[in-house]
């Protein structure tokens, strides 16, 4: 792994330990330093912490992960149950009248048993739909959601994530970029190297760091560039995107989160974004970033996914099979005003992915059993590359769909 944020008096472990420190001596390091208040990252020098450096393998694990708001709902009450006057009996959570109508509060659950993993070195997208939950579970990844509305677990190593330690070792991205329009990519990255890399670290070292992040960003030929505005002509969308997150990660994050990186970004911008990220992730980070709309190409860059639907997992995996169940599934894209697609769906004109918010019971049934629909009393294949295909919709009718195979498999 690549030098991490500078230490330089970070204690040795014994000779006869192994290489990699454990995530109890990174955070006793944290308690250490903590009266340094000038910076809210650290550099951590793991190759100093043993005298043979070796790469620590990080694993984040997610289990169970559930998160629930309250909402207001409106309902009447029925005039023969006394209407607007009737005062007793109400459910436990009314707030006041309002026109014979009741506020209460209901449970909505924004994720459900979210389980997975993802390990340095990879790219884990969360996919979905608006609204499916992708921004909510890297916010609860990130320790941005309060740990007591937040239910099941996230560990590192196998050792529970304590937010101190998680404040050190993590950035999160998000999808506005804060950057002064005036100052140059270079300017920029130095500007947060000063702000964000410890004090006692020196200047030339800091200017090091700058200039391997900018070739990292692939950021070389803009470095000079200004940032811009309306009024200032700077860089590019897709460059300004990359000397965002090279702000944020500026300390050389173990974790890195980032809340839908390639929106707004033409498809070439957003898959060297993406190629950045995965340059990062292979220097010995973990990258978690949502999407909503990869590309073709950017799915290859993608080391594993986790595919939300109202909040629940529809998919956990390699996008390896993706192809398998888009050959499966893909809806017909012929005259259809009412897409009954099971997921993905694939634009050929603007040659993206797109997905719907599919009851989640029903996808999840569909995925696990895909071997089942062509034997399916109601699928007929009509010549080697077209299948009748039939199944049941959330609202419990059939829907009859054709899937040509051929048409579709290379997308
Ligand atoms: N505080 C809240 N109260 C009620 N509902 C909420 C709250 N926060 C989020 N939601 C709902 O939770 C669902 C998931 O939101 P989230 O932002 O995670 O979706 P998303 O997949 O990231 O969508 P997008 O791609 O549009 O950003 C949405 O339906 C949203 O309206």
């Amino acid at each position: 792994m690549s030098a991490r944020i500078g230490v330089e008096d970070i204690p040795e472990t014994s000779g006869l330990a192994p290489a990699s420190p454990t995530l109890g001596e990174l955070l006793k390091y944290v308690n250490e330093v903590n009266g340094d208040e000038t910076t809210g990252h650290r550099v951590l020098e793991m190759n100093q912490m043993s005298n043979e450096p070796q790469p620590l393998p990080f694993v984040l694990a997610f289990s169970n992960l559930t998160y629930s708001v309250k909402v207001p709902s409106k309902f009447g009450i029925p005039a023969v149950l006394g209407g607007r006057n009737r005062p007793a009996a109400l459910p436990a959570m009314a707030a006041e009248p309002v026109g014979g109508e009741k506020l209460v509060s209901r449970s909505k659950i924004l994720l459900n048993e979210i389980s997975g993993q993802a390990r340095d070195g990879e790219i884990l997208a969360v996919l979905g739909a608006s609204g499916s939950g992708k921004s909510t579970l890297i916010d609860a990844l990130a320790n941005r959601i309060s740990k007591g509305s937040l239910k099941g677990n996230i560990t590192l190593n196998g050792d529970q994530l304590e937010s101190r330690l998680l404040k050190v070792i993590s950035a999160y991205v998000m999808q506005d970029d804060l950057l002064f329009p005036m100052l140059t990519v270079e300017e920029t990255l130095m500007y947060a190297a000063e702000f964000r890399l410890p004090r006692s670290l020196s200047k030339t070292k800091k200017k090091l760091r700058v200039q391997a992040l900018i070739d990292q960003l692939g950021l070389r030929n803009a470095a000079k560039t200004i940032i811009g505005d309306e009024g200032h002509r700077g860089v590019s969308g897709g460059e300004r995107r990359r000397v965002s997150i090279g702000a944020d990660i500026i300390h050389d994050p173990i974790l890195l989160f980032l809340d839908e990186p390639t929106s707004g970004l033409d498809s070439t911008s957003a898959y060297m974004v993406v190629k950045v990220l995965q340059r990062i992730a292979q220097t010995g980070s973990i990258v978690i970033m949502s999407v909503h709309q990869p590309s073709y190409r950017l799915l290859g860059l993608l080391d594993r996914l986790l595919f939300l639907s109202r909040g629940q997992t529809v998919y956990s995996g390699s996008p390896a099979n993706l192809p398998f169940l888009l050959r499966r599934f893909w809806p017909s894209n012929s005259g259809e005003r009412k897409s009954y697609g099971i997921c993905p769906r694939f634009d050929q004109r603007s040659r993206r992915f797109s997905w719907r918010n599919k009851k989640p019971s029903r996808i999840q049934q569909i995925l696990a059993t895909p071997e089942a629909i062509p034997t399916h009393p109601n699928h007929r294949q009509r010549n080697s590359d077209t299948w009748l295909i039939a199944y049941r919709s959330d609202k419990c009718e059939y829907i009859t769909r054709q899937i040509s195979l051929r048409s579709h498999q290379r997308p």
